[in-house]
């Protein structure tokens, strides 16, 4: 469970997160808002690049913002990017490893690695390089690195960028298992609304770094406010 409470993000004269609480308790949740909301500040925030101005921020009753970036990926924070990461010059297994070295103890870390290949069906794909990767690959290993160690908080921004229908679909069953098989409550920012509806249970919606709505994702996405900041969109 995420609590967020009166948590404000100042940069110079914009303030991309205006006094926010929220507290988001679903397995899979969505995180969505026009462009410019606030949705990769507040993963920011989450995950440590960004600190607030105001506000506390708790996971699983732990002060998250009392811990620096790796403590939180010691914690079990993990978080993808909206443009993939992957190493060119390291290995499927390899960018893995790069994660493991930091979160799991030594002996257990190839086991880590392949627990997590498995669970992405990248193990045949496990020596290849970063640069030989296509997209839906690269996509793969980005939650691949996310699922190393024991994840509790998985934050996603956009994770099926640029796939085909039938990637994404894929993808989406993988995402959707990760909360019953791993223990990890999953928060995902994504465009596609329909790809929101088809996954999460539970949505917020961010509109110039407040809350819009916050509630089962039918009814956020039905809500006329909400139509309204999307006015055209869906
Ligand atoms: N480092 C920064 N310095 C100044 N302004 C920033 C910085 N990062 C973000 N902003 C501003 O904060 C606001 C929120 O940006 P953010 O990227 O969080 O929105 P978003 O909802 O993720 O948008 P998108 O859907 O386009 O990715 C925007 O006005 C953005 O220009």
């Amino acid at each position: 469970m995420i609590a967020i409470e009166n948590l404000v993000v100042q940069f110079g004269g914009v303030r991309p997160i205006d006094n926010l609480t929220a507290t988001i308790s679903a397995p899979v949740s969505g995180l969505i808002g026009p462009n410019g909301a606030g949705k990769t500040t507040l993963l920011n925030v989450l995950s440590g690049f960004v600190s607030p101005a105001a506000g506390k921020v708790a996971v699983d009753g732990r002060d998250l913002l009392a811990l620096h970036p790796l403590g939180r990926v010691k914690s079990g924070l993990r978080r993808s990017f909206q443009t993939e990461q992957v190493v060119e010059d390291l290995t499927v297994a390899g960018n893995l490893f790069a994660i493991a070295d930091h979160v799991v103890a030594p002996s257990e870390r190839a086991a880590a690695v392949d627990a997590a290949l498995a669970f992405t069906n990248l193990r045949g794909a496990a020596h290849m390089l970063g640069r030989a990767l296509n997209l839906f690959q690269r996509r793969l290993v980005e939650l691949s690195k996310c699922l190393i160690g024991q994840p509790r908080l998985v934050l996603l921004d956009e994770p099926a960028a640029g796939l085909t229908n039938e990637e994404s679909a894929t993808l989406r069953e993988m995402i959707l298992r990760i909360p019953g098989e791993l223990g990890a409550q999953v928060l995902l920012i994504d465009h596609d609304v329909e790809l929101i509806r088809s996954m999460c249970t539970e949505t917020l919606v961010l509109d110039y770094g407040r809350m819009l709505a916050l509630g089962p994702t039918e009814e956020v996405l039905a809500s006329p406010d909400v139509r309204r900041a999307y006015l055209g969109e869906f």
